[in-house]
């Protein structure tokens, strides 16, 4: 299918559309795992959020993409349970999110690993905490190591690795604690390209073996297409779903592969004209009553976002 996508893109045929590369969602059989319905937030004035509908079922890979404020983050710690929304319902296995929970796992950007601890102390630290017995704490902590390829570092503090290997911590402690679903906020955001070009492919691997269900928020396109089934694009003001996508890409994915590249050069241009669209919505008209009346005031900046409906 995707390679005759790509022979179409050459074509003289009618130009293809984001539709035409990104296969319409098929209709899934079973209940979502995660189920996000018309979930709206509010900071203050501020739609961080407004009527979310998101749902992403058992072993999905859903990536949340867009421009920085469009709520990404926001709609990640919602469904930890750190924020809890203004308005709507999640659910994660049919049961209300209320608070954080042990199903769900937040991986961050900064690795939070004690610094004191040594590598393989901060898996058993963590898996100790979960109730796990030493011996299968320890047994797990070494099995996970060795799965993100850092074995001799084992009794390696924190400050002596590198920026991608406390990463690579982060991510065999995450799995090791086995949650029922991943959330990832922009973890390889930091890293310089080519460590980050190895996560993916750490990544890509470890999820085609387990098949855990991942929430993975990024800004960058490519690297969604690259690792999601499904991409779920944002945009901003107010913070809301632009389109819910499926990719059918063969997995292990190249970056450069054709159809991702093109895939990715057409959303970003969804989400220009979105945000051009935004941005002719909030600008002041130049309406003759958008002039500066007689005392030279000009007539306040619409705020979109503020007073629309949650
Ligand atoms: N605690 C807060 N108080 C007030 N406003 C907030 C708070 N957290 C986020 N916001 C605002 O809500 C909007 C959405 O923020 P959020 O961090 O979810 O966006 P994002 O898409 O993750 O952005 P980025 O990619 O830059 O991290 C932004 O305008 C942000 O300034």
């Amino acid at each position: 299918m995707w390679r005759e996508l790509v022979a179409r893109l050459g074509s003289r045929r009618r130009p293809l559309a984001v539709r035409d590369l990104l296969i319409p969602r098929r209709a899934r059989l079973g209940p979502p795992k995660i189920d996000v319905s018309r979930v709206g937030h509010r900071f203050a004035n501020l739609v961080a959020l407004q009527d979310v509908n998101v749902s992403v079922h058992p072993g999905e890979f859903v990536c949340l993409v867009g421009p920085s404020g469009c709520g990404k983050t926001t709609l990640l710690y919602a469904l930890a349970g750190h924020i809890s929304p203004s308005g709507g319902h999640i659910s994660v296995d049919g049961v209300q999110v209320r608070g954080p929970g042990p199903d769900r796992l937040l991986v961050f950007q900064e690795p939070a690993l004690f610094p004191w601890l040594t590598v393989r102390q901060n898996l058993v630290f963590a898996l100790r905490a979960r109730g796990r017995s030493r011996g299968d704490a320890d047994e797990r902590a070494r099995a996970y190591v060795r799965l993100v390829h850092l074995e001799g570092f084992e009794e390696t503090l924190p400050h002596q690795l590198s920026g991608g290997m406390r990463m690579r911590v982060q991510l065999a402690r995450a799995l090791a604690m086995d949650p029922a679903v991943l959330l990832m906020d922009e973890p390889f955001a930091a890293l310089d390209a080519q460590t980050r070009s190895h996560m993916h492919e750490l990544l890509q691997r470890i999820w085609l073996r387990d098949r855990k269900t991942v929430v993975f928020v990024t800004h960058d396109v490519r690297e969604a297409l690259l690792l999601g089934d499904r991409v779920v694009v944002m945009a901003a003001r107010p913070g809301r779903v632009l389109q819910d996508l499926e990719v059918h890409l063969p997995r292990p994915r190249d970056p450069d592969d054709p159809a991702l590249v093109e895939m990715s050069r057409r959303i970003r241009d969804e989400l220009r004209r979105a945000e051009e669209a935004g941005e002719a919505r909030t600008a002041p008209a130049e309406a003759p009553d958008a002039r500066p009346g007689p005392d030279g005031d000009l007539p306040p900046r619409p705020a979109a976002p503020v007073g629309a409906p949650l």
